[in-house]
């Protein structure tokens, strides 16, 4: 059989990236997804909100729900201080499979931790298996449907602290409007939008900026 869209995305940034580059890397994977072929990556243009927001919370402790091939990984690490560790979960075995290459590729792979399986699963084995107290920053990038219950999850696992800040992708497209409404009309969340668009697209998107309370 042929090769995977993942694996042809792996392939672009070995051909087109510097090893040790973050920035390569996610140069490499943008030129590939925009001028080859379209892929689920949160992209550049939301990708300037995420680092700007990861800037401004500069987490010790950050959980990333859905890896697919790491490009959203990279753009975190390469960005946290040292000794900040960064846990991603991904179920999908083979796209775990090409986002450890990537992230190795970039030379981030001391400070992420891709764990494989389901986010409702993983979410309360944190504490115990990684020594997780509580997440300074989430980003949703999973199926949209299981971001209302995985953060109601993450909220009963104590795993969010007064001043969590969760970023949620997809918010308008393809969508998660339970989540939206959950965050928005919570006591509990202090939420704000971040309008942009679907990555490599005219296509409007946005992200959910939502600060737990506690
Ligand atoms: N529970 C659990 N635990 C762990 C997990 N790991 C993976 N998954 C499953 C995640 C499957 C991929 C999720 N991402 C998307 O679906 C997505 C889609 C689009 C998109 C597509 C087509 C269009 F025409 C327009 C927009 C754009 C995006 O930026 C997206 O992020 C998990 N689930
Ligand atoms: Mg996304």
């Amino acid at each position: 059989t042929g090769s995977s869209r993942p694996q042809r995305m792996l392939k672009a940034v070995q051909k087109n990236a510097t090893k040790g580059d973050p920035k390569s890397v996610i140069s490499a994977i943008d030129y590939y997804c925009r001028h080859k072929e379209w892929a689920m990556n949160v992209g550049d243009e939301k990708g300037l909100i995420l680092d700007s927001v990861l800037t401004e919370v500069n987490p010790s402790t950050a959980l990333e729900l859905g890896t697919y091939c790491g490009y959203s990984t990279v753009r975190i690490a390469r960005l946290l201080s040292p000794g900040s560790k960064l846990i991603t979960i991904e179920f999908n075995p083979a796209f775990a499979a090409v986002a450890r290459q990537i992230i190795a590729y970039a030379g981030l792979q001391d400070k992420v931790t891709l764990v494989e399986g389901p986010s409702g699963d993983l979410i309360p084995k944190m504490k115990e298996r990684f020594g997780i107290k509580s997440f300074d920053f989430v980003f949703l990038d999973h199926w949209k449907d299981r971001y209302v219950p995985d953060t109601k999850l993450l909220e009963d696992c104590g795993l969010l602290r007064k001043g969590t800040v969760l970023l949620a992708d997809n918010v308008i497209c393809p969508g998660a409007p339970e989540y939206l409404k959950y965050v928005r009309n919570s006591p509990r969340y202090e939420s704000q939008y971040y309008k942009s668009n679907l990555e490599y697209t005219k296509v409007e998107d946005g992200l959910e900026k939502s600060v737990f309370l506690g």
